[in-house]
């Protein structure tokens, strides 16, 4: 696991490098305190009490020196703990936003939540908590061990020879618990993506009054966690009585040689009491490491869960010396392209061309890929045939940062961060000026909804923007990505949540905005793409089935008419 983490760590030197010297360092020291008590109390017992001064001073001096190297051990421990927590934070979430979409689903958030939270806590103890006690279970009694071979090489053998027996036990329990803890890191990552779909579904949940059945759900994933906890205790018990075992037979076999040595005269009854007083030195680390194996494991697993996690590939990242978009009016053209999720297919030889300072708008029936193609468009996911390249260039062989440059979304779903209205705008251009913030809050329509707030733009908008109303969100969304100021602009249903007023400005905007953008909006309002320069009709088979203005459409393509048809007469609807 060391050298995982190893691996993992940008810095090891610092994270683990220097807290593993400092704490061999420092076990070694403790091990050569530990020895020094056999030559004091054999000076002792031979009433020799200059000599045994003098041992009880060396001691002393030692174990000073051991006081003050495990001080800076532990200090460097907790410092390459927190920065290798920080390191393993920051490399997960900047791989996590490199994975395309299809990575994410329901079970993936827990795990994601669960690696960042306490599996980087986990990991976190190895350095800061784990590692001095665990080296110090090899290396002090190690130290022992070659000081009673050469105390007495006849003890010294035995305890030798009990060695394997109790690194073998100990591997035995630690392999015995290892796949029951596997089962519980797997059962709480299910208790947290349960936790988080009842915390973001209260809306739903309550509408339906499915609280208390989701509530069900959420105690049975706890259940199922509780019997996973159970069963690692069932497994980690046995290898633990095992070692104790180990442990007393070690201890047994060391009295049982120094008594007959005792008795035949081959040693002395202080050399005895000193290699009885090393013994149970010998096995305190022993026990302490075991005691530490369960959470050895638990991090063992949360490193291996990252590993997981950071091995997903990302999206294709391309890094090139110089930017690619030879155009600052750059068109998007989607040309034979087609999309399967999986191995569904949903758009099929998809061909057209977004020019620059135009509207394109794309429509069609539910479940023909509308946001299927948004999400390419975004390069959320990669095409599985064929191309979308912008300024002529393959979205693919862009880099994510001068791709991001040069388009900005709105999407179906806004979300707001916990802040204020100003600061969730200015996320589209954190070095925005005053009068360009001021345009876009204009351009949007907001800057009458800031008037009535009290605290204008530095209302504070609650997590996701839940102070807010959805038209009212999709706004901020909408100046958020006008002050971003990128050449491409991609809206997916901005009127959606919009009363007819603020659809209107909402259409001013995008007129006004249309000269300096190329602009493609998903829009399931007619008004909303009635004036777009050219629209594209998807049918239900996820094909074009045809393209051009809104009034060549209803004069040529009967399909589009009748989807118009069925629309109008859904929205005429009344009770
Ligand atoms: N993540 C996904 N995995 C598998 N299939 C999906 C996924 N997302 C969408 N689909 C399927 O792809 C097809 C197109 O879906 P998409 O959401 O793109 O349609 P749409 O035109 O935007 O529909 P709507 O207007 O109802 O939002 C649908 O049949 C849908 O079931």
């Amino acid at each position: 696991m060391l050298t995982t983490i190893f691996q993992l760590s940008q810095k090891p030197r610092q994270t683990l490098g220097r807290p593993m010297f400092f704490s061999i360092l420092s076990a070694a020291t403790q091990g050569a305190g530990l020895v020094l008590i056999a030559p004091f109390l054999t000076s002792l017992f031979a009433k020799d009490i200059s000599t045994a001064c003098l041992w009880l001073v060396a001691m002393s001096l030692v174990f000073l020196l051991y006081a003050g190297i495990q001080y800076y051990a532990q200090h460097i421990s907790c410092v390459g703990g927190m920065m290798l927590a920080q390191e393993l934070f920051d490399r997960l979430s900047s791989h996590i936003v490199t994975l395309p979409l299809s990575w994410f689903s329901s079970r993936r958030m827990g795990e994601v939540c669960q690696s960042m939270t306490k599996g980087v806590l986990d990991v976190m103890a190895v350095p800061a908590h784990l590692l001095r006690p665990i080296l110090s279970a090899f290396v002090t009694p190690a130290a022992v061990l070659a000081f009673m071979i050469f105390y007495d090489w006849r003890i010294g053998l035995t305890a030798a020879l009990a060695a394997p027996l109790l690194w073998g036990s100990y591997r035995f329990a630690g392999a015995l618990a290892a796949k029951a803890e596997h089962a519980r890191t797997a059962a709480a990552e299910s208790v947290n993506s349960r936790i988080i779909e009842f915390a973001t579904n209260q809306t739903m949940l309550r509408a339906y009054d499915h609280n208390h059945f989701f509530s069900g759900l959420v105690t049975k994933s706890m259940h199922q966690e509780h019997a996973a906890v159970h069963h690692l205790l069932k497994y980690g018990l046995p290898g633990m009585v095992l070692f104790s075992i180990a442990l007393q037979i070690f201890f047994g076999a060391v009295i049982g040689q120094g008594v007959y040595l005792l008795l035949g005269g081959a040693i002395t009854m202080p050399c005895l009491l000193a290699m009885l007083v090393l013994t149970v030195r010998f096995t305190e680390p022993l026990f302490q490491a075991v005691d530490l194996g369960c959470a050895i494991r638990v991090a063992e697993n949360s490193v291996s869960r990252m590993n997981t996690i950071l091995e997903a590939p990302s999206l294709p990242e391309p890094r090139h010396p110089k930017p690619l978009l030879p155009s600052a009016k750059p068109e998007l053209c989607v040309s034979n392209m087609s999309f399967a999720y999986d191995t569904r297919p949903v758009l099929h030889d998809i061909n057209f061309t977004a020019p620059f300072g135009q509207v394109t708008a794309i429509v069609g029936p539910s479940g023909a890929g509308k946001s299927t193609l948004f999400q390419l468009l975004s390069r959320f996911r990669d095409v599985s045939a064929g191309k979308i390249t912008l300024g002529g260039v393959d979205l693919r062989k862009l880099s994510y940062a001068e791709f991001s440059s040069a388009i900005s979304c709105v999407f179906q779903d806004t979300y707001l961060f916990a802040g204020t209205l100003a600061e969730n705008i200015r996320m589209g251009n954190e070095r925005c000026t005053y009068e360009e913030m001021n345009r876009a809050i204009s351009l949007a329509g907001i800057d009458e909804m800031l008037r009535r707030l009290p605290q204008g733009a530095e209302t504070q908008v609650g997590e996701g923007g839940t102070a807010l109303s959805g038209g009212e969100r999709q706004r901020i969304a909408i100046a958020r990505a006008i002050i971003k100021n990128a050449p491409v602009l991609l809206l997916d249903e901005v009127t959606s949540a919009l009363d007819y007023h603020n659809q209107l400005i909402i259409q001013n905007t995008i007129t006004e905005l249309r000269p300096t953008r190329t602009v493609v909006i998903i829009a399931h309002q007619l008004q909303t793409i009635q004036s777009a320069d050219q629209i594209i009709f998807l049918n239900k088979e996820g094909s074009i089935e045809c393209m051009g203005t809104h009034s060549e459409l209803n004069r040529d393509c009967p399909q589009y008419r009748d989807f118009w048809k069925v629309k109008g007469q859904a929205q005429d609807w009344h009770f």
